[in-house]
């Protein structure tokens, strides 16, 4: 009857902290340590980042796109043995060989517990996710990672007191936001499970802010332009893709139409305000979300820059309409000023920066070779 589905319910919201995780690990949540039973001005008790020299950090989801090369950045500045990046993949050789890795499924609860007692870890940055085009692929299984597995993630930062660092998106917007500019503060209605997922993410991490004092930080990343590792899956996957093509075989087949402008930035930029953020005082944040940008571009703008040294690569448009249609529904032009304004956020690499790196990276002889 009602009264005992209700004390049943009151009972379950009073024990649990409602995170979609196997009995045990629901468990070791209602140790007194649970976010249910902090209070917001309380003090954690794992060892925090003024008791260390360094931050010892762990990167989640790390040999994607983005991790590897966070890691190097982080090393750089707080030691290689202070940064560890995890993944469920195996990593290659001399990312194995560059620095710590260990293995680290994000929806293992008690894995990842385990890892942060090891190692004594203060910062948490959590890269694991399905991005847009493969979310819609596997609507499942993008839920139980980016959705559930968040949930772990907030769980174990609020628990041991980390700084917890996690990227949202412009895929976080949806066709009824404000497209040129979109602002930080807006309408996000995503159409998405992956932009779905990350307006959850920072809602989720900015209540645990707010109601356990988790030090929750977030930015919106546009979409990410590297040349020494490979996109995920996402909707912006052909910035990157066009280079290689283009070095390859000075063709390229483009899945979005030639007009569709997108919010995009070099990887250098994304990294190193990611560590900018996570560094800045507390009291200059004055909020924990913020977009940040570069620059935007249509694919076939950045053909014509690619052609001003490649004035033989061909580009030719067979659009994937699940791409397309996200794409239409994203922002077009990043309003990241907030950004800016609090803690100092300034990009590096405009188009015509981006687009030399990215080919002196390849080579210019392989480019000269090519040439004659
Ligand atoms: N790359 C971009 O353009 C971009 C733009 C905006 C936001 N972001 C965000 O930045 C983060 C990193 O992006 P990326 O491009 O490196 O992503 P990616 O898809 O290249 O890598 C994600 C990694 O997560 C790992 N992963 C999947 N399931 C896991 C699990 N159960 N446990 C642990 N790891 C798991 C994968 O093995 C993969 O290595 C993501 O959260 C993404 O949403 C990226
Ligand atoms: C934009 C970003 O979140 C990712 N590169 C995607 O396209 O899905």
């Amino acid at each position: 009857n009602f009264s005992t589905l209700s004390k049943v319910a009151k009972q379950a919201l009073l024990s649990t902290p409602g995170c979609g995780c196997q009995p045990l690990t629901v468990a070791v949540r209602n140790i007194s340590f649970s976010p249910r039973q902090v209070t917001s001005d309380a003090s954690f008790h794992s060892v925090s980042f003024s008791e260390t020299d360094h931050p010892k950090v762990l990167i989640t989801g790390g040999l994607g796109q983005l991790g590897v090369g966070l890691a190097k950045l982080l090393r750089k500045r707080f030691g290689k043995n202070n940064v560890i990046l995890s993944d469920i993949r195996k990593p290659p050789s001399n990312v194995f060989h560059s620095g710590p890795f260990i293995y680290s499924d994000i929806l293992d609860y008690k894995n990842l517990r385990e890892i942060v007692v090891n190692n004594r870890i203060t910062w948490l940055v959590h890269y694991s996710a399905l991005l847009s085009a493969v979310g819609e692929a596997n609507v499942a299984l993008a839920r139980s990672v980016n959705i559930t597995g968040l949930h772990n993630i907030l769980d174990i930062a609020a628990e041991h007191g980390l700084r917890l660092f996690v990227p949202s998106t412009i895929g976080a917007f949806g066709p009824t936001s404000p497209r040129n500019p979109t602002p930080d503060l807006c309408v996000q209605r995503p159409r998405t499970i992956y932009g779905v997922s990350k307006v959850h993410a920072e809602l989720m991490g900015e209540y645990y802010h707010h109601r356990y004092g988790l030090d929750f930080r977030c930015l919106r990343y546009p979409g990410i332009i590297s040349a020494d590792s490979m996109p995920g899956g996402g909707t912006t996957d052909y910035a990157v893709q066009i280079f290689h093509d283009a070095i390859k075989t000075g063709k390229f087949e483009c899945n979005l139409k030639p007009d569709t402008r997108l919010p995009m930035m070099y990887i250098d930029d994304c990294l190193r305000a990611t560590l900018e953020v996570m560094e800045a005082p507390a009291d200059t944040l004055s909020m924990r979300t913020y977009n940040i940008n570069a620059m935007s571009f249509t694919p076939e703008e950045l053909a014509q820059e690619l052609q001003k040294q490649m004035s033989e690569l061909e580009v030719t448009y067979e659009v994937d309409h699940v791409r397309q249609a996200i794409a239409d529904s994203w922002p077009m032009n990043f309003d990241d000023s907030n950004a800016r304004k609090d803690w100092g956020w300034k990009h590096d690499y405009d188009l015509p920066e981006l687009v030399q790196t990215m080919l002196n990276y390849f080579g210019a002889d392989t480019l000269m070779a090519r040439a004659n």
